[in-house]
Order: structure tokens, then sequence, then C-alpha cells
């Protein structure tokens, strides 16, 4: 019987930062947020991105096999478990300073390298869509399509981005491990970047030239740890409809219905806000009682009291 609120967060880019002083530094905004919610007595487990650590992993390891060809090029669903290591390691430290900064002493911090499965049919392989690494120019985008095999795609106004495969996560292969940790009482970072892609041979995990998106995976691993909450932090505190327009109107409470009228109507940015409002929908379908919230990674405090955030719910 669980006696406390369970609550999966999904940690956005304002979260990490895109470069590694900016981590070393984000992480502490991020670990005080968290340990915010330990404070109010929920079991947290903790999920984060990793658009643009993945893109700089798989640029450099890249840089490396074509300076010295007897070097393979790294996988990208290697680049990812990389990834959960490198931001695993900062989160995991600047959580474990907090918690011993509150004399919050019992709680040991645990990084899970998790696998998800996807389909290997799913047809997400056929139509590159996930952004990864930094912002290009023009020229800089042209070159990396012809050299490097990229895709390369135009992200709002911001510039171009490689994109790559995210199929959607079908199952988390370490799930009972991350639930174990948790039931012990650790504080627990799993799925790290949606999880390393594999597509199961038999008893053989393959790695996926893929990266599923966050919101995702915290979806599916929250619906998995029958956690009461999905938190899904970010760089907005609600979510608005007619975004950016002079007509803008923010939301505080969104039933499922209304969200998928405006899913239909386009009012979701794709790859940006657009899987946040999916993910949140799907978690709230999934059993009565369960609740989705958005809101801004510092608002996470206020956000859980209902005080502030964007509630999804049946
Ligand atoms: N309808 C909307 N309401 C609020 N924000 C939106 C909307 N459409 C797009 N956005 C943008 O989506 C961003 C969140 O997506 P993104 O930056 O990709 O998320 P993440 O925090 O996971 O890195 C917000 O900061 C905002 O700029
Ligand atoms: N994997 C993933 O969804 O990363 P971002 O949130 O950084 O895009």
């Amino acid at each position: 019987m669980k006696d406390k609120k369970r609550i999966v967060i999904a940690l956005g880019g304002n979260a990490l930062g895109n470069t590694l002083p900016e981590q070393m530094a984000a992480v502490k905004t991020t670990a005080k947020a968290i340990v915010d919610l330990i404070e109010e007595g929920c079991e947290v487990v903790v999920v984060h991105g990793n658009g643009p650590q993945v893109g700089m992993i798989n640029n450099a390891m890249a840089a490396l096999s074509r300076e010295n060809p007897e070097q393979p090029n790294t996988p990208l669903s290697v680049c990812v478990a990389m990834s959960q290591a490198y931001i695993g390691y900062d989160l995991q430290n600047a959580l474990r300073e907090e918690l011993y900064n509150r004399n919050i002493k019992n709680m040991p911090v645990s990084t899970m390298i998790t696998q998800v499965r996807v389909d290997k049919d799913d047809s997400a392989f056929s139509n590159p869509s996930k952004p990864i690494g930094h912002f290009m120019t023009k020229e800089e985008a042209d070159h990396a399509e012809k050299n490097y095999d990229y895709v390369m795609k135009e992200d709002s106004g911001r510039g171009y981005r490689r994109v790559v495969a995210s199929p959607k996560p079908a199952e988390i292969i370490e799930i009972d491990a991350i639930r174990s940790l948790m039931e012990s009482g650790q504080l627990v970072i799993a799925c790290g970047g949606g999880g390393i892609p594999v597509t199961r041979e038999g008893n053989h995990l393959r790695g996926a030239s893929a990266v599923i998106d966050k919101d995702f995976a915290s979806e599916l691993l929250a619906e998995q740890l029958d956690a009461d909450f999905l938190i899904i932090l970010t760089a907005v505190e609600k979510v608005a409809i007619n975004f950016g327009k002079p007509e803008e109107k923010w939301l505080d409470d969104l039933d499922c219905g209304t969200a998928k009228n405006y899913i239909d109507q386009g009012q979701f940015a794709p790859g940006s806000m657009l899987p946040k409002v999916q993910a949140a929908v799907t978690f709230a379908e999934s059993k009565p009682g369960r609740t989705a919230l958005i809101t801004l990674l510092e608002k996470a405090k206020k956000g859980i009291l209902g005080e502030t955030g964007t509630r999804i719910h049946q």
C-alpha cells in the first residue's frame, strides 16, 4: 500500500542547460525543486531529457571516428547510454547535496541505466522528427546534411537542428529494478533521455538508432509505477492556447476531452508542447484519479499544492 503521493517528474531542457558548465549550475536549481517535493512528503522518481547532450556526445564520437578510421562510429543508442550516465552523475550529486543541506540523510540517490524497448517497425524510423544537438545556421545545416548524412530541420524560427527517429516507448526493461529501489526509499533517476532505445531479438536486446521522447517515456513509467501524478517541468508556467498570439490564454485546468480538441486544432507545437500534452492526457486517462501537471521547474512545489501550472485530468 502506498502511503505517500507518488510522483514521476519529467525534467525539460531548462533543468539541465546546454553545456557542461550550464548543466553543473542548472542541476542545483533543479535539485531544489525536486527536494521541495520530497519535503512535502512525496515519493519521487525523476526522468530527464537529453536532446542537447546526446547531440553533443554523438558529434564528438563522430569526429573521433573521422580522425581515426580504426575507431568505428558510436551508435546513437550508446550515445544515449553515455548521456544517461553523464547527466545522472551531475543530477545525482546535486540531489544528494541538496538532501544533505536539508538534513535528509537517509535517502540514497541512484541513477538507473534504463533500456526502453521500441517496435522495430515503428513508422518513426522512416520519419525522423526528434531534434538533438545544438542549433545551426542554414550554411552549417547544409554542410552537415551533405557531409555527415544528417537529416536537418528548421525549428520554429530558432535555427536548424539535426532530427533523428523517435519511436514510441513500448516497455521499460529495468522497471522491476526501478520499482524495488523506489519502494526501498531511494530517490531514483530513470529512463534518462527517454531510455536507451532497444529492440528485442529473442533474449538479445539490440540498440536502435533513435532518441525516445522523455515525455512519453515518463508517462509509461508513471503508469507502470502506479504514480498519482505525472509532473512535466519545463520553461513555461502554464500551457496556453493561441500561444504567442495577441489572444493567448493560459490554462489552469484542462480535462482530457478539451485537451484532445485543442490538439486537433493544432494549439500545441509538435516537438515541444504537443508531446507533453499528449503524455499528460494518456496518463490522466489511464486510471481514475491520475493527474498530470505541466509547469515551470521553479514552481513545482506551488504546482503540487494546486497554486499554479496546468492540471490535466479526466
Ligand atoms: N501552446 C503552448 N503553450 C505553452 N508553451 C508552448 C506552447 N506551444 C509551444 N510552447 C513552447 O514549448 C516549450 C516547451 O517545450 P520544450 O522547450 O521542447 O520542452 P522541454 O522543457 O522538454 O525541453 C515552452 O517553453 C514554449 O516555448
Ligand atoms: N529525449 C528527450 O526527449 O530529450 P529532450 O527533452 O531534451 O528533447
